[in-house]
């Protein structure tokens, strides 16, 4: 079988919800004085959109072959991302077979390294990766977890990310996942509002339920070992993201720091087998959290899942919808996925990417059947009624 030839590459832009699910309306759960590293200025805590964190919007790769077939991706980019597609990695694209898929990560890769290598520009070259992956597996007529060796178990269980743990128990979620409201700016009245919600929430869920605590980036190594003390009595599950993603050597410190028994996790907002070896080999965390969509697409996902199996550690990549999915549904290493409750009061479950995707599957009672995903792709389709605006048109 001859395999069709990449024709044409097109970045469009949009705002809303998305892949740039911080970009919601007012009231949502999601930007309600939610702890960052911001927070240390007053006038930024109550709002993460006050700083920007949807400045960006939601970037959309599509990519065209000469049989008119059409892979299409969403990530965090915006015009930024669409701008390095168009005007710089399109030109690895163009004429390419649609199997060239490793040897086109490499050349984005490193023609981008001189001003990438993690960030925006990662989170570009991940949209086009995935829009690859969902382009040869349509031109193969099978989902995508079928090229990467397919499931390994017969569904995936989910845990939930939201306001309201004690609902999402209700609801069948394995676990529920509290944003951080405090920061170490807020001081001792801060931390223990902190412990109040997750006392409150322990005493809704009742023992057994899993709890976890977000911190986005906020905190530093006392505070979070101090959190995290407090919070045994409350059975903390984990403690994510407290530090900086380039703090390794306070990882590796509140790593030895916490509990006996608590876990430590991190990784959303780091990037590439390189930046995950830094994870993995000053033993950081326990858990790893990539996202797909920013930390180099599946192409380097492959390599940083291995690269974690080989340090028996586990994969649980940060909530990215069906393109997580597709990967975790067939890794032994990736017990469990992520679903990000994105009603505004998270008392239903609504698409993660709502409202950019059709067809786009969520957890039935907490967990979602390999056979939903067996759609040719990824098993989406862009919502015609949003309107794609393309920034930077080529020709
Ligand atoms: C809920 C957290 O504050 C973030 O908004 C979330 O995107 C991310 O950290 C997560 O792990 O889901
Ligand atoms: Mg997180």
């Amino acid at each position: 079988m001859t395999m069709p030839t990449i024709t044409a590459v097109r970045a469009f832009t949009v705002r809303g919800g998305g892949a740039d699910y911080h970009d919601q309306g007012k009231g949502h759960w999601i930007d309600d004085h939610i702890g960052t590293p911001m927070g240390k200025y007053p006038e930024y805590r109550q709002s993460r959109q006050s700083f920007g964190i949807n400045v960006l919007g939601t970037l959309v790769v599509e990519i065209e072959a000469d049989d008119g077939t059409v892979g299409f991706a969403v990530t965090t980019a915006g015009e930024i991302g669409a701008f390095i597609v168009e005007k710089h990695l399109s030109r690895f694209l163009i004429g390419r077979k649609v199997t060239e898929i490793e040897k086109i990560w490499d050349q984005m890769y490193f023609a981008t390294q001189y001003y990438g290598r993690k960030g925006v520009v990662l989170n570009t070259i991940s949209g086009v990766d995935l829009a690859l992956w969902d382009l040869l597996a349509k031109v193969r007529q099978e989902p995508v977890h079928a090229l990467l060796g397919g499931p390994v178990r017969d569904e995936l269980q989910f845990y939930a990310t939201g306001a309201r743990p004690d609902l999402a128990k209700e609801m069948g979620f394995i676990g529920g996942k509290l944003p951080l409201h405090h920061v170490p700016a807020e001081g001792e009245e801060g931390l223990k509002k902190n412990i109040e919600l997750l006392a409150d929430m322990r005493s809704r869920c009742g023992d057994d339920f899993w709890l976890m605590y977000d911190c986005w980036m906020s905190l530093d190594v006392n505070y979070a070992t101090r959190l995290a003390h407090k919070a045994q009595e409350y059975g903390l599950k984990w403690i994510e993201e407290c530090l900086s993603p380039d703090d390794y050597w306070g990882y590796a410190e509140l790593k030895k720091n916490v509990p006996k028994g608590m876990l430590v996790t991190t990784g959303e907002h780091e990037a590439t087998r390189w930046g995950f070896r830094m994870l993995l080999e000053m033993e950081c965390c326990d858990i790893i959290q990539p996202d797909v969509g920013w930390c180099g697409g599946v192409t380097e996902l492959i390599k940083i899942s291995a690269l974690a199996d080989a340090h028996s550690k586990l994969v649980v990549p940060h909530g990215s919808s069906v393109y997580s999915y597709h990967f975790v549904i067939t890794r032994q290493n990736s017990p469990f996925a992520e679903f990000l409750m994105m009603h505004p009061v998270p008392d239903q479950v609504v698409p993660m990417f709502t409202p950019l995707l059709l067809d786009e599957p969520v957890p039935v009672n907490g967990r979602m059947k390999a056979s939903a995903l067996d759609k040719p792709g990824f098993g989406v389709r862009l919502n015609p009624e949003v309107t794609l605006h393309r920034p930077y048109p080529v020709g």
